[in-house]
């Protein structure tokens, strides 16, 4: 039996009560696309738009699920990571669209037949299609002119920096935007080699091969694709085992993915439903039915959201949340719309303020992390900002805003990394699914083998597979495991490692944040509300209550009958979980009373609520992840690092430093996990599959290159730079945690040094001194493979560009130099 969410009214709370049929979407009240392509945003006219402003280019003002409100305090891909962003060629067209874009490509991938054209022109239709297939590759997440990681990774090209690297990005953004034109179809390789030219057959493999293992292209639900992949493996061929333990958005991709590459997959799952985070419960009673989403509701942002693609491959249309969001006074009457425009500014201020100075704080602070609420409240006391009574409410308006964007009190947040994963938020509209998102769940558990109501206690992992036990005395044995449970269930121990999780992988739990959103939504006879908008606010008397019931959702229009959804964040939503279902509706109601008797509006009783206790919950104790004081986005890199030698691997929003806390972040985590799975397999050969890929000869990854490290002391091992050897010249340092003492489960953390410090460091007695100097004295800090940033993934290049000559060398008879 499920403990969350708890109905005020005595509903069933089994499974079953969920909305499981399509009987309980109410499709016919649904707002219908009139375009044939299935990302139309399905939503009426709004008259205060004008065509000029609803398409592309968002309106300036926008109150949801988000962290800030201003563009300028968001770092650029550019400044983060260093990239060339390629120009679009207008001010609107930087606004990526998928929509947009995918006509764009279409229309160029499309053989129409047309006049024969100027070698001029054909070159400038070229350039532009790549570009605009750049813009894909953007949105989906990949440098403008690098390789990522993982391409490095599964080395795509024999050298990274070199002569084929810029023609395999070209030839992957054609692959990519060429599937992205249909998600609905199986892209084989000789699709893929249809437009380019026959000389990059070897990059169009290699890309293909890429894309389609890590889940960039052929993924999904499309029946063409689940049919292609649900093959039976050739005869003859064993597959390895694995099993995932969590039945969430990240556990059912990376299941769906690892079934596509051959693997055998069990997945465990505690609760009777799959889902996890993402609930759409069916509400009805005295005539009047809705689906309404508990946990994860708005996709936020559509460009590049693999969601997005499911939404267009099963036909569900979107519903673009509406930007209005009219706020109230706790006397229920409306914030004036000049104090409220200026409020907003003044926190935008505030924050940007704050944010621009955090490095001069920091360092003040001799690098020590202080909380976000902490800075703010300094800042917002020495500037007398918002002392005025309603400009205070509605400042805490906005601090409310942020608490539940985030899940945590702003007294919680990191200064220094709150905000570290804005650079990388999805574009485009903030979308609902008419019917809710447990429509995605049903699609991607189905025929799915799920072993439910099995609550894992335990993982034991070594050299000959794991064993996962749950708590009804059930054993599941395999080759590795994938635990995508959520952090606060990490953060609990409610699963025991044996051998233990390394400690700096502990440590990352603890350091991570996990804290409360709660939700009370009510379905209501009618829609006394009024249908043109899909959010309003409400502002509290008092600091600590600002976060109760300070947002509504509307879900009438996309929920199928008036179901109104409030929200409680911050400390309220702590305290909530203690309240009692019949004041919790006394109160809303009072709220809503206020705000509508006086506009000569009845608010009626509601006639079903569901309130939810997301931090009661025992297979989540939380409803998302934030950067904790002291934590940073490197945690989340730390979570995702697999350990005991490639038997131990995590996925879930907490483990996505780029798109945490979101269902498109978990999403993607599955996928990303399902990949690292597959090579961690080939790498072991346990799997004998066959490979989809034309395997290099010379395939090299980190591992490898550790195998002959230019130095190896206790723990630690180091590679130099092999283009110079200069002692100030960096190095790569690789720690291992948890192995040597444990006899098995090592995870591997990374770091750059110089190549004088890291001799200096081989000649110090013992594991934890030479710990204790490398971070002290030499002020390395260790991070997950994909922390080390362009400094190190460049050296990493060179270090495998020249062990792939030495092997090639000593392959041809030729002395190694
Ligand atoms: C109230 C709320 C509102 C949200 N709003 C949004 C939003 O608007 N937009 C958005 O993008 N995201 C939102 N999110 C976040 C989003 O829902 C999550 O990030 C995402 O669903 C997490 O998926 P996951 O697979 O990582 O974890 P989960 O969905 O939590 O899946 C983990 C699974 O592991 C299972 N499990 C746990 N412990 C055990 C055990 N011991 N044994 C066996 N099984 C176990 C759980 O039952 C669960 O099924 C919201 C979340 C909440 C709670």
């Amino acid at each position: 039996m499920e403990t969350q969410p708890q109905n005020h009214q005595s509903e069933p709370q089994n499974h079953q009560s969920e909305p499981q049929s399509h009987q309980s979407e109410p499709r016919d009240h649904l707002p219908q696309s009139h375009d044939e392509n299935p990302d139309q945003i399905a939503n009426p006219p709004d008259p205060s738009q004008s065509p000029e402003t609803q398409f592309p280019e968002p309106p300036p003002k926008k109150r949801r699920r988000r962290k800030k409100q201003f563009p300028e305090m968001i770092p650029s891909a550019s400044a983060v990571s260093g990239l060339r962003v390629l120009r679009p060629h207008s001010n609107k067209s930087s606004i990526y669209n998928e929509k947009l874009m995918d006509r764009i490509i279409q229309q160029q991938i499309d053989d129409h037949p047309s006049p024969p054209k100027s070698r001029r022109r054909k070159m400038a239709d070229l350039a532009k299609e790549v570009d605009v297939e750049a813009m894909i590759a953007i949105a989906v997440g990949f440098p403008v002119d690098s390789l990522t990681e993982e391409e490095i990774e599964s080395n795509v090209v024999d050298v990274v920096g070199g002569p084929d690297q810029a023609n395999y990005i070209i030839v992957r953004n054609h692959i990519l935007a060429r599937w992205r034109s249909n998600v609905t179809v199986w892209m084989t390789k000789d699709h893929a080699l249809e437009s380019i030219r026959s000389e990059h057959r070897s990059l169009v493999s290699s890309a293909y091969t890429f894309l389609l293992e890590h889940g960039f292209i052929n993924f999904g639900l499309a029946p063409a694709i689940k049919d292609a992949v649900l093959k039976p493996p050739p005869d003859g061929m064993e597959r390895a085992n694995v099993v995932i333990v969590g039945a969430g958005l990240a556990g059912l991709a990376a299941a769906r993915h690892l079934i596509s590459l051959g693997f055998k997959v069990a997945i465990v799952e505690g609760r009777n439903r799959p889902g996890g985070r993402v609930l759409t419960r069916k509400m009805q009673g005295d005539g009047v039915i809705a689906a309404a989403d508990l946990g994860g509701s708005v996709l936020t942002g559509i460009n590049g959201n693999p969601l997005g693609v499911l939404a267009r491959q099963l036909g569900f249309p979107l519903h673009k949340v509406r930007d209005k969001c009219p706020l109230y006074l706790p006397d229920g009457s409306a914030v004036d719309v000049e104090v409220d425009s200026r409020v907003e500014f003044t926190f935008n201020r505030l924050l940007d303020k704050v944010c621009k100075l955090r490095q001069a704080i920091m360092e003040k602070l001799d690098s020590v992390d202080v909380s976000l609420g902490t800075a703010l409240e300094i800042f917002r006391h020495v500037h007398k900002i918002a002392e005025v009574p309603e400009e205070r409410m509605l400042l805490n308006w906005h601090l409310a805003n942020l608490e539940y964007a985030n899940a945590s009190l702003i007294t919680d947040l990191s200064l220094a990394f709150w905000d570290q994963d804005d650079p990388y938020e999805m574009g485009g509209d903030h979308c609902f699914i008419p019917g809710g998102n447990g429509r995605f769940v049903r699609a991607l558990a189905e025929n799915l083998p799920i072993f439910y109501g099995r609550t894992v206690e335990s993982i034991r992992y070594g050299v000959d597979g794991v064993m996962v036990c749950s708590s009804s005395g059930q054993v599941f044995r395999g080759d590795m495991v994938l635990c995508t449970v959520p952090l606060g269930v990490l953060k609990r121990g409610s699963i025991e490692f044996n051998p233990k999780l390394p400690q700096p992988k502990q440590e990352a739990i603890e350091r991570l944040g996990f804290g409360l959103l709660n939700k009370v939504a009510m379905l209501f006879p009618f829609d006394f509300w009024g249908g043109g908008i899909d959010t309003f606010g409400h502002l509290t008397e008092e600091t600590s209550n600002r976060g109760e019931f300070f947002l509504f959702y509307s879900y009438s229009s996309v929920s199928g009958g008036p179901l109104l959804v409030a929200l409680v964040a911050g400390e309220s939503a702590i305290k909530f979980e203690m309240m009692s279902p019949v004041e919790t509706v006394e109160r809303v109601l009072e709220i809503l009373r206020r705000i509508f008797t006086p506009r000569g509006i009845e608010v009626p009783n509601p006639v079903q609520v569901v309130c939810t206790r997301w931090g009661k919950d025992q297979f989540t104790y939380g409803s998302y992840s934030h950067v904790a004081v002291g934590a940073s986005g490197d945690d989340y890199d730390i979570l995702a690092e697999s350990v005991g030698d490639g038997r131990v691997f995590f996925a879930g929003e907490a483990t996505n430093r780029r798109y945490p806390a979101t269902m498109h972040g978990a999403l993607l985590s599955g996928l990303r996990e399902a990949a690292n799975i597959s090579r961690a397999a080939n790498r072991r050969s346990l799997a004998p599959m066959e490979r989809i890929v034309n395997v290099r000869d010379e395939n090299v990854d980190l591992d490898d290159l550790f195998q002959s490290p230019d130095l190896a002391f206790g723990s630690f091992s180091v590679l130099f730079d092999p283009r110079t050897s200069d002692y100030a010249s960096v190095s790569l340092i690789r720690v291992g945690f948890g192995g040597k003492m444990l006899d098995s489960g090592t995870l591997f953390l990374y770091g750059l040094i110089s190549r004088k410090h890291a001799i200096e460091l081989s000649n110090i007695e013992g594991d934890e001194n030479r710990l204790r100097i490398l971070y002290r004295f030499f002020g390395v800090k260790l991070v997950g493979r994909k922390g080390l940033g362009n400094v190190g993934e460049t050296l990493i290049a060179h270090l495998k560009a020249t062990k792939v000559n030495f092997n090639a060398r000593v392959m041809n008879g030729a002395p190694p130099v």
